[in-house]
């Protein structure tokens, strides 16, 4: 079990790459501790119906990207550092580089343990839906992306649900589906303007010019005695990210951490140029870019997935007034790239000014924070209950009740969630959304 100091004081900073724990604190003690209060019905007339959970996969390796920039870091800082503090000594002498191309990204072995215990962790807030009955009466099913770290994922979640029931194998079985889970990959508009655009984040490449991150660098140069131009900004990314990899992947509170620890963290903020607050705010311009408010074609593309969730509270809801909900619960598992698009068409997290790369002191309290938002293993829930005034919906984000954007009512009557994205509901057309504007098409007829 982790003590405190060995967390690193920055881990609350990681973004996508940061531990679900630091989300949840009180699962440092416990990880199968459930908030009774926060998850029981809404009301005691209440009793919940249809669930249904999109969970991000658990911890993982860096993509081969990263690890070839790690590569460039750990080369660099061996024959080039000459500072002769305990922290490069470490690094030097200590820390063996053990990151490997072929791990692209693969669920370690915490990321199952992630999963196995969200397992445990839902079934015992919503017992009488993530229960060994729902399961043996086919009233569950599982979906996911066909990315190994997502299937391997909902493996582990499978087994967590087997090991907490005390049953052997029960022919679990999960579908594979990119359409509903790697929609991005599959809306053209999306692909060509964003994925394929080199303008697209310039605000990202901006923030890399930027003064901010010059000091940045020029710290960490200084730190290491490194003549200042060899140091640039994906290097010390570089330092963040393995800092967060060898914590959630192995716990530790590893020397490259140290290297970004400042003891005068507090006045560095007030000056905006604390390296860890830069790095966060980088990678979190990287997500609003790339899968939230920045481009509106990032939202929308999750039409097909918003569609889909609102299908079966729909058809719960009409099984519910017509005799017995038949299907109880689905699971799907995807990417911080599914849950940030649909968080974002929802209305969730809506900062009024846009992350930019020149207003980085100006959003010390944004909204889209996405270290609190998509850790490893985040997960949505989408709760319906029949209460005796009719159905009501309510919203988790990480295991924690959520209001909808403008609706004050912690569990509102499904009606009026419907009425509240009754646009939405009627139109986000992913077919139409994203379609090539007829210009582009022409190109790629050409
Ligand atoms: O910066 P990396 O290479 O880790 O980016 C990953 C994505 O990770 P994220 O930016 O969310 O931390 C990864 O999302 P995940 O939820 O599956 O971890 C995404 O699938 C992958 O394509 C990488 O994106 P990029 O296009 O190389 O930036």
């Amino acid at each position: 079990k982790l003590t405190n100091s060995s967390i690193p004081a920055i881990a609350v900073y990681f973004g996508t790459k940061g531990r679900y724990e630091e989300v949840n604190p009180h699962l440092i003690d416990d990880i199968l501790f459930v908030n009774k209060s926060a998850v029981s019905p809404p009301a005691a007339d209440c009793r919940s119906v249809h669930l249904v959970a999109l969970i991000r996969h658990g911890t993982r390796f860096p993509t081969t990207k990263n690890i070839k920039k790690i590569h460039r870091l750990y080369d660099v800082v061996m024959t080039e550092a000459s500072a002769t503090d305990q922290c490069l000594s470490d690094i030097k002498n200590k820390w063996p580089l053990w990151y490997t191309e072929d791990m692209d990204g693969k669920l370690v072995e915490k990321g199952k343990d992630d999963l196995r215990h969200l397992a445990v962790r839902l079934s015992k807030s919503f017992p009488s839906l993530i229960s060994e009955e729902t399961l043996r009466g086919e009233r569950m099913e599982f979906i996911t992306s066909s990315k190994h770290r997502c299937v391997d994922s909902i493996q582990a979640f499978q087994e967590g649900l087997l090991k907490h029931w005390g049953v052997g194998d029960v022919g679990f079985r999960h579908y594979v589906n990119d359409s509903l889970m790697r929609f991005f990959d599959q809306c053209k508009r999306f692909v060509e303007s964003i994925e394929n655009n080199k303008t697209a984040l310039k605000e990202v490449k901006l923030f890399k010019a930027s003064l901010e991150m010059d000091e940045v660098c020029r710290r960490m140069a200084s730190r290491l005695q490194i003549p200042p131009n060899h140091i640039t900004p994906d290097l010390v990314e570089a330092a963040f990210f393995l800092c967060s990899y060898e914590f959630a992947i192995k716990s530790r509170n590893s020397p490259w951490c140290n290297l970004l620890d400042e003891s005068d963290a507090q006045a560095w903020i007030l000056n905006s140029y604390c390296l860890t607050i830069v790095l966060e705010y980088k990678n979190d311009l990287k997500q609003y870019w790339k899968r939230g408010y920045g481009h509106e074609i990032n939202r929308k593309s999750s039409c097909v997935l918003f569609h889909d969730i609102f299908k079966r509270l729909d058809q719960a809801s009409y099984d519910y007034r017509f005799g017995e909900v038949t299907k109880a619960v689905t699971i799907q598992v995807g990417h911080g790239e599914t849950l940030l698009p649909l968080l974002s068409l929802m209305g969730f997290f809506r900062d009024e000014t846009p992350l930019t790369a020149t207003n980085f002191p100006m959003q010390h309290s944004r909204k889209f924070r996405s270290s609190q938002i998509v850790p490893y293993s985040a997960n949505l829930l989408f709760v319906l209950y029949e209460c005796t005034d009719g159905l009501r919906l309510q919203f988790f984000l990480n295991e924690k009740p959520m209001t909808f954007p403008n609706i004050s009512d912690p569990a509102p009557l499904y009606a009026t969630v419907r009425n509240h994205y009754s646009d939405l509901l009627g139109g986000c057309d992913f077919e139409k959304e994203c379609e090539l504007p007829k210009d582009k098409v022409k190109n790629t007829e050409l």
